[in-house]
């Protein structure tokens, strides 16, 4: 340690020595001797302890200075509500003493009334003693000394009752001297710790004195820190206090109990009050009516006595005269007064009759007054009788008072003496608390020393946590705007992606219409399904039923045909099982069906050997039709689509080609052959065939064909119907198997020897272009391909398979012709081929369904078929074209609009 003087002024001060400086820290003056190390040490010691003593003071003044004042808090509580409960009592007191006065003041008062009137009775009936009987009296008499008796009781209990109230007010003083000796003695307490606290204080002075140099900062920090962790513990107290409280409420729950008590007793004294009064009201109207019924009973005594005093003095005269009669001389004198005296004699005779008539009817009189007045008297004995009654009552009711008056004194009592009870317990329980919060706050001190450091850490780590939430927010943010950038970012990655993605669907959707357009078109070469069918009783059995046909799992297009133990395959464009369904076929071929709206001639032929099931796969059965009739209803549904923008018009005719004999199966006369022409103009023609527009085949029975044709290919009088819906398809097709079956004796023969072919024309007018389109759909139901050899006919049988066997060669013919393009193909060497000339040509779609019995027995036949198909299949027809009216595909077709017989007239 090195000090360097100091400039005072302009003079140098010498430092002060490290003696100077220690008696300065210690707090010495600087007269005292200087100090040595070993003494600076001890007295720093010294001086450390004294200043933890006195922050130990300091706090313990701070604690007792707090619970001194929340003691004087609780006892200012306390006294407060002492004292209002003794106003409460000494207010409840007052009134009941009140009360107690006025009723002891009625009592009184009504007892003088009683007494005054009683004292009347007695004049009234002292009065009438003597004439009244001696019982009588002696019955009053002993009422009326009942009746005083009973006065005197009364006045007995009322001094009684007056002595209680006096013991009860003395009580009361009593209570209250001892409410202001626990006041006394609180207040002692109090100046008591005021004392305590004061000295502390004292002593606090005194070691803050010895310690003047001291520097107060640190300490008076770390009090300050005590005061603050103390802060919590008082916190508790203040809890504990509630509790304290809350037992006070309790106590007080007890006196507003006694209280309830107090004030049900007084209602029940008001009830016997009001009791009392009705009693006391009916006793005076009693009263009255006695003294009423008296006083007329005094009256009539009186009035008798008068009577009876007026007949006696009547009676004592007319015995006076009597006498004085009796005494009288001479005789005439005499005679003549003996004789007024005889007639005086008489009249006094019979006046002294009358007056003893009088005086018996007055005794009668009497004794009825008598018995009135015994009656009377028994009245008055009988309502004395009551009167005691009453006063019985009135005694009971007093009694009562005083019983009750008894209860709730010893019940005042007994709320007093818990209440005293619960004020001792509550301080016994502030003495425990208080005793208990020290302990616990010198072991809280104890803890607070131990969690410091602890509670430093905390602070620290809190604060850094603070630190961390208050960036937390900013990194959030900063996060979650990241991630909205990053999400808008993605979403309208996505958006673009999706709108490309449409973009593309767009384009494949078209390119896809486009593909499907030119596959229909290249498609447009001659198609070959071929269908197998099941099983059928009419193969039989034995080894010539076995099944020849097998199919490929992964290639509908290929079937296997076990050729004597030689598998052949042959290729088609589909090929339907056995379990393939009409509807499955049918669903192939829709989409060449509803072309022929578009304008495109359509030619779908059933190929194959007799009972392949051509018929059943053209035709169907009613439940579950073929390729016919679904086409049909494609055509009504599929117009009727379009039938906003087009008018469309279907018209349908049914033929057969027999022995290359066409016929029209609608016609009035189906066995006329018909032939086909060229029109005029250079197209095919039947002449002399009407054309005529038909509805329904009334129409078709009904009508005469007089049209003559204008030109184009044509069948002279084949019948044309228009139809609209299936029922009209219906009843066309019945009229054309009538019309088979009507030509011919073996149906079935006759249907596998002949072509059956019907052609439907649907042609179409645009309403806003006007362009008109027309196509035809020719579903041909082919004869039976066997062999003539196989079939070993002759005769008719054999020109009939002769025939048959042309027309299917020249089909093939001309398919082959057209396959090698030649300049040549040779359809008119077959009505069939002459028929279908369009539908075989370059501009049309054809459909060879060529039809397989899977059996042995059947397998050279259907090798002969499948070859066909193969030869068929792989003819090139060329692009098909639409037969347009007004538009740029017409002059293609033109002139080849009228095909085999089919005959189109439409009205525009
Ligand atoms: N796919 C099939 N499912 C069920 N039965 C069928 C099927 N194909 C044909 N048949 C049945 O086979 C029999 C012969 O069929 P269908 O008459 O159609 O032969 P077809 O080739 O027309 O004979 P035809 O040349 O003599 O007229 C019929 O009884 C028919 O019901």
């Amino acid at each position: 340690m090195s000090f360097s003087p100091r400039i005072v002024g302009n003079k140098p001060v010498p430092s002060p020595s490290r003696e100077e400086l220690w008696k300065r820290e210690l707090g010495f003056d600087e007269n005292k001797e200087n100090i040595s190390m070993v003494e600076y040490h001890t007295l720093q010691r010294q001086l450390e302890d004294r200043n933890k003593q006195r922050d130990e003071l300091l706090f313990k003044v701070k604690t007792l200075s707090d619970k001194n004042r929340v003691y004087m808090q609780k006892l200012e509580k306390e006294e407060t509500t002492k004292r209002q409960q003794m106003k409460i009592l000494c207010k409840t007191q007052e009134i009941k003493l009140e009360e107690k006065d006025s009723l002891i003041e009625n009592l009184q008062s009504i007892i003088e009334d009683h007494e005054t009137k009683i004292l009347q009775l007695e004049q009234s009936i002292n009065g009438n003693t003597k004439v009244k009987p001696p019982g009588e009296s002696t019955h009053t008499s002993s009422s009326t000394q009942k009746l005083i008796e009973h006065v005197k009781t009364l006045q007995s209990e009322k001094a009684s009752l007056i002595e209680r109230l006096q013991t009860q007010q003395a009580e009361m003083e009593n209570h209250t001297c001892r409410v202001g000796e626990t006041d006394v003695s609180l207040q002692e307490t109090i100046a008591k710790l005021e004392k305590e606290n004061s000295q502390l204080r004292e002593d606090l002075g005194k070691y803050s004195n010895g310690q003047l140099t001291e520097p107060a900062g640190p300490c008076h920090t770390d009090t300050e820190k005590q005061v603050e962790k103390l802060q919590s513990e008082n916190q508790r107290l203040t809890s504990e206090i509630t509790e304290l409280n809350k037992s006070q409420a309790k106590t007080a729950k007890l006196f507003e109990q006694s209280n309830e008590q107090h004030k049900s007793l007084e209602a029940e004294i008001q009830r016997l009050k009001r009791k009392i009064e009705n009693l006391q009201q009916e006793l005076s109207h009693k009263r009255k009516t006695i003294e009423e019924k008296e006083a007329k009973h005094q009256d009539e005594v009186s009035k008798l006595m008068e009577e009876s005093i007026k007949n006696s003095r009547r009676m004592r005269e007319l015995m006076v005269e009597v006498t004085r009669l009796q005494a009288q001389e001479p005789e005439v004198v005499t005679k003549i007064k003996v004789v007024e005296v005889q007639v005086d004699s008489d009249k006094i005779k019979a006046e002294l009759q009358s007056c003893q008539e009088e005086r018996d009817n007055l005794r009668t009189k009497y004794d009825d007054a008598q018995s009135k007045c015994s009656n009377l008297s028994t009245e008055l004995s009988q309502e004395q009788l009551k009167n005691e009654d009453l006063v019985n009552e009135i005694d009971g009711i007093s009694n009562k008072l005083s019983e009750m008056a008894q209860v709730t004194v010893e019940k005042l009592q007994q709320a007093e003496d818990d209440k005293e009870r619960a004020v001792t317990l509550a301080k016994r329980e502030c003495q425990e608390t208080i005793h208990s919060l020290q302990s616990k706050h010198e072991s809280l001190c104890q803890s607070v020393a131990e969690m410091t450091p602890k509670y430093s850490q905390l602070i620290k780590s809190y604060k850094l946590l603070e630190k961390q939430v208050k960036g937390f927010p900013h990194h959030l943010y900063e996060v979650v705007s990241q991630v909205k950038q990053e999400t808008s970012r993605a979403i309208h990655s996505i958006s673009d992606h999706n709108k490309d993605l449409v973009r593309r669907y767009h384009r494949e959707m078209y390119l896809r219409k486009k593909y499907h357009n030119e596959l229909v078109e290249l498609k447009g070469n001659i198609r070959v399904f071929c269908r197998v069918r099941p099983t059928i009783k009419e193969d039989g059995a034995g080894p010539m039923s076995q099944m020849v046909v097998d199919y490929d799992k992964d290639d509908d297009g290929l079937i296997y045909v076990n050729n004597k133990g030689r598998q052949q395959t042959f290729e088609a464009d589909k090929v339907f099982t056995p379990q393939s369904s009409q509807a499955e076929v049918f669903d192939e071929v829709q989409s060449l069906v509803t072309s022929c709206i578009d304008g495109f001639n359509v030619c779908i032929f059933a190929y194959g050997q007799t009972g392949s099931g051509k018929t059943y796969t053209m035709e169907g059965t009613r439940e579950n039709p073929g390729i016919n009739q679904r086409a049909l209803i494609e055509l009504f549904r599929s117009t009727k689509e379009k039938g906003r923008d087009w008018s469309f018009t279907i018209t349908m005719s049914v033929m057969e080609i027999y022995n290359e004999a066409i016929r029209d199966l609608l016609s009035d006369d189906p066995g006329s052959k018909m032939e086909v022409k060229m029109s005029p103009e250079g197209g095919l023609y039947v002449p002399g065939l009407s054309v005529v527009q038909v509805r329904s085949v009334e129409d078709v029975n009904q009508m005469e064909v007089k049209m003559s044709p204008e030109g184009g290919l044509y069948v002279p009088g084949l019948s044309v119907v228009q139809v609209r819906s299936v029922e009209d398809v219906n009843q066309v097709f019945a009229v054309g198997q009538r019309s088979r079956a009507t030509a011919t004796t073996n149906m079935n023969e006759h249907s596998s020897r002949s072509h059956a072919l019907l052609c439907i024309t649907v042609t179409g007018i645009c309403k806003t272009t006007n362009t008109k389109t027309t196509g035809k759909l020719n579903l041909v139901d082919l004869a039976g391909s066997e062999r003539v050899s196989k079939s070993g006919a002759d005769g008719a049988r054999l020109k009939e398979a002769q025939n048959i066997n042309k027309s299917l060669s020249c089909l093939g013919d001309v398919i082959h012709a057209l396959r090698c393009k030649q300049n040549h193909v040779p359809y008119r060497n077959s009505k069939l081929t002459y028929l279908l000339q369009d539908s075989l040509g370059g501009q049309s779609k054809t459909l060879m369904i060529v039809q397989i019995a899977p059996v042995e027995k059947n397998l050279g036949e259907s090798v002969c078929s499948l070859n066909f198909a193969q030869r068929v299949r792989s003819v090139e027809l060329g692009q098909a074209t639409r037969k347009v009216e007004g538009g740029e595909e017409v002059g293609r077709v033109h002139g080849k609009s009228v095909l085999m017989h089919c005959l189109v007239v439409e009205s525009l």
